[in-house]
């Protein structure tokens, strides 16, 4: 069963066509990195998926009630802003909200798991405003990992982060995954891309040029015409691709 439902969809900003005709099925047991260039369209492929931004064709998300969607799906987008002097508990409790009722001991539960998979329980009582910039980063995750939603989508979750957060945090969507969830990431680093995620969709100019299995689909072919990029592959506990230099 599908987990997220794309038909032909389309965005366009003022007469420039941002998306064209995207089709896109995700599946619970999938990590998905959508990856591609700046401008390639990844935010706004998120965002229309979430019904967030006006578009043309069928989104499975966008068809439900607001509160229904936030059970269907959390997302974790691309701005971490936050105005509201809370504590880190609090903002991750408000992953609890969609469920509507007031936080009893299953969403206590809810938000120390996601507090300990962040490895932020040391920071449950510290003012979200006197957080480092990774450390925010990481409770917003937190905040919807707390969410607990067959679907995760996230905006680059892991830029800003140090590199061990960076392989804990996508350690802990691929077991998200594996647990029969799905997740869907826009992720620049290819490497970590690569490495942890089950199915890689390739965006550039607004259309899916390439979708499949990660090291599959980041072939030498790719990397050159989409990123203008080469790279070392080896093997090492998995793969491993270390882009190396632009191309001419
Ligand atoms: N409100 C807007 N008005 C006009 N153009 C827009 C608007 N929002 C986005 N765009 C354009 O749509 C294209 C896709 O933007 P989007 O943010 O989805 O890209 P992205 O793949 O997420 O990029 P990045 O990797 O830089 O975050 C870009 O060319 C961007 O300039």
């Amino acid at each position: 069963m599908s987990l997220l439902d794309l038909r032909d969809l389309s965005v366009t900003r003022g007469a420039v066509p941002v998306l064209s005709r995207i089709s896109l099925a995700v599946a619970a047991g999938e990590f998905v990195g959508l990856v591609g260039p700046n401008g390639a369209g990844k935010t706004t492929l998120l965002r229309a998926a979430l019904g967030l931004v006006a578009h043309e064709g069928y989104a499975s998300l966008s068809a439900l009630p607001g509160m229904a969607r936030a059970r269907q799906a959390a997302f974790l987008p691309q701005t971490r802003e936050v105005a509201w002097p809370v504590s880190v508990a609090a903002l991750v409790g408000l992953g609890r909200v969609p469920h509507g009722r007031k936080m009893q001991a299953q969403d206590h539960q809810a938000v120390d798991h996601a507090l300990h998979r962040m490895d932020l329980a040391e920071f449950r009582a510290r003012n979200v405003l006197e957080l480092s910039g990774g450390e925010l980063a990481r409770a917003l995750i937190a905040r919807v990992l707390a969410q607990e939603t067959p679907l995760l989508l996230a905006d680059e979750p892991v830029a800003g982060l140090d590199p061990a957060h960076q392989i804990r945090t996508m350690q802990v969507f691929r077991d998200l995954a594996d647990q029969g969830r799905g997740v869907v990431a826009s992720v620049h680093d290819l490497g970590l891309a690569a490495r942890h995620c089950t199915r890689l969709v390739v965006l550039s100019g607004g259309r899916v040029v390439a979708d499949g299995a990660p090291m599959q689909v980041l072939d030498d072919a790719t990397l050159a015409t989409v990123f203008g990029i080469r790279a070392f592959r080896a093997q090492s506990d998995g793969p491993v691709l270390m882009p190396l230099s632009v191309l001419p």
